[in-house]
């Protein structure tokens, strides 16, 4: 029973156990079949897997069991001496006679309790080391998956492994595992002491052998593609009222709260319902053991009279007997109410394996620039501001949408199509392609390359950021970004605008190398500097504090930054006034437990590791979104000041920030569809035009746009 119990899972819908084309992991698609869920290892391979997480404790595993059999031996001493008590009674000897099966009877107790305790305390330090060793796999996979995988599943999904999964898991390890080790080993021994006793009454006891394998096979067949269900089902419903949740200003401005509440209700009711199917089965199975044990007892109470009748065994051996089988009772109920337990850690157990077993990807520290100083003892916990890589496909024949840099003189103004003009300059930095993930695994170099083929260095005006025919599809089939094409150049602070949807975070995403485009390409160039670090940060507006103190938040962006380059940071972004009085300044203790911060100043923090995690470049989508109007006008000029001296690209919601950008670029539908100085595109009179006049519109107050109306972010 155990076997097949502990097997549980499902790889719902990839196969059956064993199979040797079903694939290690599968990814499962919710209920709703809408999302891809994070995958799920198949039986065999969980298995493998916690074969090897106990592999290196064998010795602790083997001690353990002795000790759980020596203890079950000395309790099986119990029945017989409580035979020979009424043997004894039933012989009418003296009470004295009674003392020494008495004492040895306290004795047994005595043994077996110190046997047990001994014996669950190895097997739980067995368990809890090798589920320490899951979750430290687990977390360090968890946090380097690619993002587009997470938010292709969903936030919710992992956070049901982090959590569901990982406590059901630990709840298994801690108390069903000890204890259907112990009952199994119960169940074998009193099968054994029954031959002992006599042979026809192990007989007798086995006659309860079929039925009950039959219900166990029954039920291991039902529940394991049930628990399976239900754990799909968990995911999904978690991930809807996270969804639900935590976009409920979208869904009230669009007004979807009852499309939303629906989901949600179709969601628990599926949840609901595969619980209730899980009860019934679970009510069935009980009543079909205990069948099996009236069928069973009665057989050993008959043998039991044929056998003292015919003065084969006395009536202690056959009251032994009876009471061996009855105590049967208790470890055949637990072991399989704990395998009922198994099974759902099993189906847990998959689902943590399926995410520890993703390839780790190439680049063993996937966040960090391959030149970026070792990341000292404290930080390596911690994740540093969130930076990424270019990459690049193979570039397709085209010509790139673009338009001359604003600063540079008419004269230098490339032909459109062609790379700006360069002039020999000595005392240009080098070049390097150097960013965040993946660039030394070879995609990012290329830009570097051809960087560096290109003259090695970079000019004013000189492409930083190439964005060639561009297309990206969240999902096969349906592209959000069509044919873009942009090039930004070194120190231009570039304000991209549009409708909501219209395509602007995605872009920003392509660039900052959250996602790879589905088409064309993104090639970063920067010029190699001093202090090594990552070419390009992304800030959004979710942007977090990790608990702990201040001056730690920042230092995950630059871990060997002192106190006075904090300071200047926060200076930098006007932050450190708040700072400073706080009770105990960079020393407070922020984020979960600690003082909270409100989002402006989050997003200033924010603003202040990009400082100091210096980047070349910097994008920069809805950092102020968070602030209400006078928070978001300082945020602006606190924006600003943090990307003085970068290449920038700002996803501008207000539509200021593009007021005052080197170039504006407008996008409507997933393409660029203008792009010039704010002036030039106000006097053109086309899309631009006509956003900026909804949006001071809308400022004015003349203008109130229904919420599902196509509006600009503002
Ligand atoms: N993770 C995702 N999965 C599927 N579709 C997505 C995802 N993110 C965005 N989209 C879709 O891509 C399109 C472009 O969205 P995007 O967020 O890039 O637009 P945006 O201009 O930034 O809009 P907003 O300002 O409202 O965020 C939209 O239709 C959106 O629904």
């Amino acid at each position: 029973m155990s076997g097949g119990a502990g097997m549980g899972d499902g790889a719902a819908g990839t196969g059956v156990a064993g199979d040797r084309l079903t694939p290690a992991t599968s990814a499962p698609v919710s209920a709703e079949g809408e999302r891809a869920l994070l995958p799920t290892a198949n039986p065999a391979r969980t298995w493998a897997a916690a074969r090897e997480l106990l592999r290196p404790h064998r010795g602790l595993a083997f001690g353990g069991f002795a000790v759980m059999v020596a203890a079950t031996a000395a309790g099986l001493l119990i029945q017989p001496l409580l035979g020979h008590i009424v043997d004894l009674v039933a012989g009418r000897r003296p009470a004295q006679a009674l003392t020494a099966p008495a004492a040895l009877l306290v004795l047994v107790a005595v043994v077996q309790g110190a046997g047990t305790a001994l014996g669950l305390s190895l097997i739980s330090r067995l368990g809890e080391t090798a589920l320490a060793r899951l979750r430290e796999r687990f977390v360090e996979r968890a946090l380097r998956l690619p993002l587009a995988q997470v938010e292709q599943a969903g936030s919710g999904d992992l956070t049901a492994r982090v959590t569901g999964d990982v406590s059901r898991v630990a709840e298994a390890v801690r108390t069903a595992l000890p204890e259907l080790a112990r009952s199994l080993l119960a169940i074998v021994l009193t099968f054994g002491a029954l031959a002992v006793l006599d042979w026809r009454f192990l007989l007798a006891a086995l006659l309860v052998v079929p039925i009950q394998a039959h219900t166990a096979r029954w039920y291991v067949r039902n529940a394991v593609p049930l628990y399976a269900r239900q754990r799909v089902a968990d995911g999904a419903q978690r991930q809807q009222l996270l969804d639900s949740i935590s976009g409920a200003s979208t869904v009230r401005a669009f007004r979807l709260e009852a499309e939303h509440e629906e989901r949600v209700t179709q969601r628990s009711w599926s949840a609901v319902e595969l619980t209730m199917r899980g009860v019934r089965l679970v009510l069935r199975f009980y009543s079909r053991l205990h069948v099996a044990e009236y069928i069973g007892l009665a057989a050993v109470l008959v043998a039991g009279f044929l056998l003292v009748r015919g003065g084969a065994v006395s009536i202690g051996t056959a009251t032994a007997a009876a009471l061996y089988f009855h105590s049967l009772f208790a470890p055949i109920n637990s072991a399989l109410v704990l395998a009922d337990d198994a099974q759902a850690a099993a189906a847990s157990l998959a689902r943590l394996v399926g995410v520890a077993d993703q390839a780790a990807p190439e680049d063993p520290a996937p966040e960090r620039a391959p030149s970026e100083r070792p990341a000292p003892e404290r930080a390596s916990s911690k994740r540093p501001v969130p930076e990424r890589v270019p990459y690049e496909r193979p570039a397709p024949e085209r010509v790139p949408y673009e338009r001359p840099a604003p600063e540079q003189a008419p004269s230098e103004r490339p032909a459109p199509g062609l790379p700006a003009p360069r002039r020999p300059s000595p005392g240009r930095p080098a070049l390097d392609g150097q960013s965040s993930e993946g660039a030394s695994a070879g995609p990012s170099s290329e830009g570097a390359e051809r960087a560096e083929d290109a003259g090695g260095s970079l000019l004013a005006g000189d492409p930083v950021v190439t964005v060639s025919g561009v297309g990206h599809a969240y999902e096969a089939g349906r592209s959000v970004l069509h044919d873009v094409d942009l090039v930004i150049r070194r120190g231009e602070r570039v304000a991209l605008v549009g409708a909501s949807g219209a395509g602007k975070t995605t872009l920003a995403k392509l660039i900052a190398g959250v996602h790879r485009p589905t088409q064309g390409s993104v090639r970063l160039a920067v010029p190699e500097r001093d202090r090594p670090g990552p070419a390009v940060a992304l800030i959004t507006q979710e942007t977090h504090v990790f608990a702990g103190p201040l001056a730690e938040d920042l230092r995950l962006a630059r871990p060997e930054a002192t106190d006075g380059d904090l300071r200047e940071a926060l200076a930098r972004v006007e932050a450190l006034t708040w700072v400073e009085a706080l009770p105990e300044g960079l020393w407070t203790v922020v984020g979960d437990g600690g003082h909270r911060l409100t989002a402006m100043r989050t997003q200033q923090l924010a603003l202040a590791r990009l400082v100091l995690a210096d980047p070349p470049v910097a994008v920069l989508d809805e950092a102020t979104a968070e602030a209400g109007s006078t928070g978001a006008r300082a945020l602006e000029q606190a924006a600003l000041r943090a990307i003085e001296g970068r290449t920038a690209l700002v996803v501008a919601h207000r539509l200021t920030q593009a007021a005052t950008a080197d170039r504006v670029v407008v996008m409507d539908g997933g393409r660029v569809v203008e792009s010039g100085l704010h002036d030039e595109l106000l006097a053109a009179g086309g899309p631009y035009a006509a956003l900026w006049e909804s949006w001071s519109d809308a400022r004015s107050g003349e203008l109130h746009l229904p919420p599902t109306h196509n509006a600009p972010i503002i």
